[in-house]
């Protein structure tokens, strides 16, 4: 800890990154699908790659969606099939041209998806899952009774594709133009994995509360991943009209939207490339059991799907991640580049002059059913203030903190920053107006890197959005979080393990990452929870430290700690809570000597 404190300047250089191996692997095995139609390889490869490729388009909307975002689709072969039959339906029956059916199906899909994440979205448990069946089976039931698609027959004598007045046909020319798209696909999802809105789109797995903290919408960011979901699936049907020269109904069951969600788990449920991986191993696994399985049985049926579910079971509970996570393995893990040094400053907000009134905490109370877990409690914080709350176990603190942070509804009272009334705002609207926190039982996305969490942390001060981040014009930006979000890292002696994933930290470390997180926000409040619970004795020396000199540069805090020592060196006030009442407020000196405070803590009458 002996750097705390100190400059980015100081801070020891990154480790130096790895070859970039991945990125020649990927390059090259876009390469080989993209010239694989000119060599000589059987056309029936041609045609399994083509299914591959088709597939592997859905199976990147759901790493995106499940692995990623943690929401659960089963119907995106509905999706596939709006894409298919918008291409089939405007083509045969229009004369339409193929690309404006592109644009059409993709647009319906988004606005689909809309619909069905709007109504859905804002709801957790199995709502999502749900409602993709219900839209699954509707749509399968609409295209089979639907005379103008042509009821179960489907619509047939779909055109092949012309590009450049080139006629692709369904084989080696369309396997370029399916691979073309699968790839950039790929290449724009993991640009958008690795940007910030794709950081907010990763926080989705671990709860609302910390993304919501960090100032990011997790409804939108739901609706925004289920919408590109449905966009790729679209695409992919567009394709598959063009590949097969006609649908019907059965290729868009719900059977085939448990496949596509199967292809995505299989082959690694969170990572992009997984999902080519897991297409292919299905597709050609399928194809193999379908000869085989008879022959060995003695008798026909679909045994293939049987062997699915024993295999997917096998691999959840030796591989949960996934095939992928075998080849990520042997893969040697690249480091960030360094590349941020010089980058210009975030933009920052106006500071409160010292003494400014922040936080009018005024009379607020919280029920939970017939429990109230804090009752008519007030205090106030001024710019430049630390203030310490304390309190039996079960007092309120927490709470307290959570009625501030819009966490928690108020049941009464009301809480004004600045004079603004904000009990009520969602908690990103609290973070935007510089409240920020860490939270008793540490927030994080453990497979990020520290860098990566605290960078999270800056996702207000920045703008970039979906779009620029998948064409990767971002960058600039980029290099200014990741400059911020290592001044932070530095600022609490953690700048050297800032590329070590976050789920390997102790609980100390993860702790000051936290406090790491909640300054890149720039905040004018900083509310910690228990921040020193999990450090050693060096470490909350070093911490203590680091909040003094946020003192001196102006931070106001709120600190809630059960180590006496900590709270009593470092705060002005304190303000003491039992039985979710206030029970006294007063200087360090004033609360030691109190015997109604050493009575609620030895549990004595008073
Ligand atoms: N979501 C909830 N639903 C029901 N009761 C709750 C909820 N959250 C907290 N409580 C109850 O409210 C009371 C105050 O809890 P709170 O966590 O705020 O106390 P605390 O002072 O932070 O305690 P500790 O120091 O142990 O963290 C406790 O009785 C707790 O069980």
């Amino acid at each position: 800890m002996a750097r705390v404190l100190t400059e980015v300047a100081e801070v020891a250089p990154a480790p130096a990154r790895r070859p970039g191996l991945r990125r020649f692997a990927f390059a090259l095995f876009a390469a080989v699908m993209l010239v694989l139609p000119a060599l000589p390889v059987p056309d029936f490869w041609i045609t399994q790659s083509n299914y591959i490729g088709l597939y592997a388009l859905v199976a990147l909307g759901l790493v995106l969606l499940t692995g990623v975002a943690g929401l659960t689709s089963f119907g995106q072969a509905a999706f596939v099939g709006v894409g298919a039959y918008t291409a089939a339906f405007l083509t045969v029956k229009l004369a339409a041209s193929p690309w404006l059916a592109l644009l059409l199906g993709v647009g319906i899909a988004v606005l689909a998806a809309l619909v069905l994440g709007a109504i859905t979205l804002r709801m957790s448990g199995h709502y999502l899952p749900l409602a993709t069946i219900a839209w699954g089976l509707v749509l399968y039931y609409s295209m089979g009774n639907m005379d103008f698609l042509g009821k179960y027959d489907g619509i047939l004598g779909v055109p092949t594709l012309t590009l450049f007045g080139l006629d692709l046909g369904t084989g080696r020319g369309l396997h370029v133009l399916v691979w073309v798209m699968a790839l950039l696909s790929a290449w724009a999802c993991a640009n958008l994995l690795d940007s910030r809105p794709g950081r907010a789109i990763r926080s989705l797995r671990s709860g609302a509360t910390m993304a919501e903290a960090m100032g990011i919408s997790t409804f939108r960011h739901k609706l925004l991943v289920f919408v590109i979901a449905a966009v790729l699936a679209a695409m992919s049907g567009w394709l598959f009209a063009f590949f097969q020269r006609t649908v019907s109904p059965s290729p868009f069951n719900i059977g085939k939207g448990i496949e596509y969600l199967f292809m995505a788990v299989l082959g690694g449920v969170s990572h992009v490339w997984g999902a080519f991986l897991g297409a292919a191993v299905v597709k050609l696994t399928e194809d193999q059991l379908q000869v085989l399985l008879p022959k060995l049985i003695g008798t026909s049926g679909n045994f293939e799907t049987i062997v699915f579910g024993i295999v997917l079971v096998v691999v959840l509970k030796y591989a949960p991640d996934g095939l992928w996570t075998f080849v990520i393995r042997r893969l040697p893990r690249a480091d960030r580049k360094r590349d941020w040094a010089g980058a210009a400053p975030l933009p920052a907000r106006d500071k409160p002059a010292r003494g400014e009134p922040l936080l009018q905490v005024d009379g607020v109370r919280k029920q939970f059913g017939g429990l109230t877990a804090v009752n008519d409690v007030s205090f106030e914080i001024r710019a430049g203030d630390i203030v310490g709350l304390i309190g039996p176990n079960g007092a309120g603190k927490s709470t307290t903190f959570n009625l501030i942070t819009g966490v928690l509804a108020l049941s009464a009272g009301q809480v004004r920053w600045r004079g603004e009334t904000i009990g009520g705002l969602p908690s990103r609207e609290i973070a935007r107006r510089g409240i920020s926190r860490t939270f008793q039982h540490v927030k994080m996305i453990p497979e990020m890197t520290v860098l990566e969490n605290v960078a999270l942390g800056g996702y207000l001060r920045g703008t970039s959005g979906t779009l620029r981040a998948m064409l990767r014009l971002d960058r600039d930006e980029e290099r200014r979080l990741f400059a911020e979000a290592e001044r932070q890292l530095a600022r609490i002696g953690m700048a050297d393990r800032m590329h070590e994933l976050a789920g390997n930290l102790a609980l100390g470390p993860q702790r000051l990452m936290e406090i790491a997180r909640a300054l890149c926000t720039d905040p004018a409040l900083l509310l910690l929870d228990e921040p020193a619970a999990g450090l050693r004795h060096k470490e909350k020396q070093a911490l203590a430290d680091v909040l003094r000199q946020l003192k001196s540069e102006g931070m106001s805090l709120l600190l809630v700690e059960h180590d006496m020592e900590f709270v009593m060196g470092l705060t002005d006030r304190i303000v003491v809570m039992e039985f979710g009442t206030r029970l006294m407020e007063g200087t360090p000196a004033q609360v030691q000597a109190s015997p109604k405070v050493r009575a609620a803590y030895l549990g004595t009458e008073h």
